[in-house]
């Protein structure tokens, strides 16, 4: 059990116990990984090339039925995915894309609303192939959000962008997840991505959770957090 700011016990929104996946028979990719995620909480995963952080998260995304394995896996009923390149269907329009698949009445509105918090209002008619690779994944948290996740899973979600569009990314995503609140588990090769953003950093290794870190910054700085996430991962020279 997980417990909230004021010590009350909470039901966690994703709770994964003792899981197992691998590929063939040259051992684990996951070896037994316990993690809980709170509701409304971001976390940031990070770890070494190869060490299943994307094969974790398409296990919470049910998108690895195929894989032998076994544990437990508790998500909520609502989750949405979010992948390195935007995944947009290029023969629809921006709000097609946006609301594709979504029921009901007002979907076109919410959609528009969607797509002016992510500040491509206007761009409702635009064609995906006419828009810029950050344009893109703006869009494409568009679509993620309109359904109201109470999981986000977010796979490298800034990783092809430039260094500047990656900032203005961040500052979005926060605004984002401020006002929606849905729980976070973003996978990233960037520790300074991580600790801008997160909650709470886990670091993946062995197949199971090395090191557990709260981004509390009123006990410890970025740039110590930064340098002791290094050290976990092994960055040698960059460590305190
Ligand atoms: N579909 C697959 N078939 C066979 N092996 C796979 C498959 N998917 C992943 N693997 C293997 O599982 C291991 C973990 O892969 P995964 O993509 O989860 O790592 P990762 O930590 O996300 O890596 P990266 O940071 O490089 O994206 C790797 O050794 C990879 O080769």
């Amino acid at each position: 059990m997980a417990t909230d700011t004021r010590g009350l016990t909470t039901t966690p929104a994703v709770r994964v116990r003792n899981l197992h996946r691998s590929f063939n028979d040259n051992g684990g990719v996951l070896n037994g990984l316990d993690l809980d995620i709170a509701a409304g909480e971001f976390v940031a995963l990070i770890g070494r090339s190869g060490t299943g952080k994307s094969t974790l998260l398409r296990a919470l995304a049910g998108l690895d039925r195929d894989v032998a394995g076994r544990g437990r896996i508790t998500v909520p009923p609502s989750v949405s995915v979010v992948f390195q390149d935007s995944r947009l269907l290029p023969w629809k329009r921006v709000l097609d894309n946006v609301t594709f698949g979504l029921r009901g009445h007002g979907s076109g509105e919410r959609g528009r609303q969607a797509l002016a918090e992510v500040g491509l209002a206007g761009r409702e008619r635009a064609w995906p192939f006419e828009l810029s690779g950050g344009e893109q994944q703006r869009v494409s948290l568009a679509r993620s959000l309109v359904r109201e996740p109470q999981l986000l899973l977010a796979d490298e979600p800034f990783g092809a962008l430039d260094a500047l569009t990656r900032i203005r990314m961040h500052a979005l995503l926060r605004q984002l997840c401020a006002a929606h609140r849905p729980a976070v588990l973003l996978v990233t090769h960037d520790v300074d991505e991580a600790v801008v953003l997160a909650d709470r950093v886990i670091v993946l290794d062995g197949g199971v959770v090395r090191a557990d870190v709260p981004v509390d910054l009123g006990t410890r700085s970025r740039d110590d957090l930064r340098a002791y996430l290094l050290d976990e991962l092994g960055v040698e020279g960059e460590g305190r």
